[in-house]
This record gives C-alpha cells, structure tokens and sequence, in this order.
C-alpha cells in the first residue's frame, strides 16, 4: 500500500521542504518508489531536485484547479525511483480559487487515485500556512511528519496545527494519524538545542523521532546544485542523517 505522508508546519523555514526531498531520496535509495508532490508556490521541492521551472508546461495547479491528469504532470528526477509533481508561482493563486471550487479541500485526494498503488511513498512538501493546500494535503495523507526547528520558540504555532489536523480528521479525513515528530536544525554547541529537544519529546512523548537532524551547511548548499544531499555530498553528516531518519520511517511502516 502506498503511504501518503504530508511534511507540514506553518511556521517557515522549520524544514520542510529539505526533510521532504531528502528523506523521499533515501527512501528512493533504500529501493522504495516514491514521489514528492510539491504544494507550495515557493516551488523549492521543484528546483531542489533539479527541474528547471521555465521548462515546466502544467503543475500542480492544473491538477488542483483544473482537474488536470496528476499522472500526466508527474516528471522522472536525476535519482532512481524518485519523481515530482511539479509547482511553479501560478500556485500562489490557487489559495483563493479553491474557495470557489466544489469540493475543494478532497481535490489533491482525487486526484491521486488514478496513480493509486504505483508508488511506496508519496511526500507532500506543504507551504507555510494552514490554508486550502494544506487542508487539501491533510485531507489525501495517511499521516503527517511535523519538522520543529530546535529553537526557542520551537513550540509555537504547534497548538493551531493539531486543532486543523483534528479538524480534518472530524470532517475529511478520520484515518490521519501524526507520522512523526522531526527536530531539525539542532545545533549541539549551544544548551538550548537540548532544552528544546526535552520539551519537544515532553510536549510529544510518543511521536518524536530518534533521529535529530543538525545544523550541515551541505545541507542549504544542495539545493541549488539541485540534488539531494546524498548525491551532492554523500559523505556528510546531512546524508548520514536523512539515511537514518528514512530507515526510521521504514521500520514505523512495516516496510
Ligand atoms: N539541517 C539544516 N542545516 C542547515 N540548513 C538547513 C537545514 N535544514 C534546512 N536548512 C536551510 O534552511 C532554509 C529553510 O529550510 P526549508 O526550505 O527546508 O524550510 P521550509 O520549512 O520548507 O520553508 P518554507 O516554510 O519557506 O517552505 C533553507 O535555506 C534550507 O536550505
């Protein structure tokens, strides 16, 4: 069966997108099939893998708006068995339009029917808001993987992200289950990365993954070489880390 797992967070900048393209390549390198379906206008996950977006003719916006084959949009990425649903800025747009739409908030769901079982894992990298894309990712997914930057202030904006959660569960979607919890950007030179760690594992006793992603700088660079860390530089700490945590999501899958 294919897991559908949205990385979502509306706080920016936690890591979102980084957790996606990297864990999606190590589970690709573990021999799983999977796709990233990009959702935010930022069109990061999309440059991240190395789609040059002036060479993109439909995204995920034709498939959310105009009910666009999502198969038909799907591109093949440099890794083995990993591929993208494209997005480019013309998704900005479709926060608002989906108001205007039936069924708005079941129509990345829909959507994913027609690919139904043709991928192990499908990784949604959500936008920074709680808005219709998000509801839409929340509404297609199985389950949910949170990253929390290990910062002060990692918790907040957290309380607002269970209530939508446990909105779509009582409205769209009763299945979705949190996935996980991912601390990222932790920095071990300073005590604070480790105060927030405690609180996080408090605040979330069963949900917190083992794995801690650290502050690599290899980690910011790879993107704009449009690689995953493990092929821009296999070697770093970022590749080691993003390895263990997919081995991780494995096991929590039975796969
Ligand atoms: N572990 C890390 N070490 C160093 N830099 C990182 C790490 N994780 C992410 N970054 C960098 O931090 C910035 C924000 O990360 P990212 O884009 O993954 O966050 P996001 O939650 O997807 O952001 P947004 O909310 O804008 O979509 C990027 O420049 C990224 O390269």
């Amino acid at each position: 069966m294919t897991q559908i797992i949205a990385v979502a967070n509306q706080k920016g900048g936690v890591g979102k997108t980084t957790t996606t393209i990297n864990l999606g390549a190590c589970l690709a390198d573990l021999g799983q099939k999977v796709l990233l379906i990009d959702a935010d206008a930022q069109g990061n996950a999309t440059s991240g893998v190395g789609i040059e977006k002036g060479t993109i003719d439909k995204d995920i916006y034709d498939v959310l708006i105009d009910e666009y084959p999502l198969a038909k949009v799907i591109q093949p990425t440099q890794r083995e068995n990993l591929d993208i649903v494209p997005a480019t800025i013309q998704l900005a747009g479709a926060e608002i339009e989906l108001t205007t739409r039936m069924a708005r908030e079941s129509r990345l769901k829909t959507s994913l029917k027609a690919i139904e079982g043709q991928y192990d894992f499908i990784l949604i990298d959500c936008p920074p808001s709680l808005g219709n894309l998000t509801i839409n990712a929340f509404t297609a997914s199985h389950s949910i993987l949170i990253p929390v930057q290990s910062e002060y202030y990692a918790l907040e904006g957290l309380s607002q992200l269970l209530n939508t959660i446990h909105l779509v569960q009582k409205h769209f979607n009763p299945q979705l289950k949190i996935e996980g919890v991912l601390l990222t950007m932790y920095d071990a030179r300073t005590n604070l990365g480790a105060e927030v760690v405690a609180e996080v594992r408090k605040y979330f006793p069963e949900n917190v993954y083992q794995t801690i992603i650290p502050r690599n700088v290899r980690l910011s660079e790879a993107p704009s070489h449009g690689l995953p860390i493990i092929d821009y530089d296999p070697r770093s700490k970022g590749a080691e880390v993003y390895q263990k945590l997919a081995k991780e999501v494995l096991t929590a899958n039975g796969k």
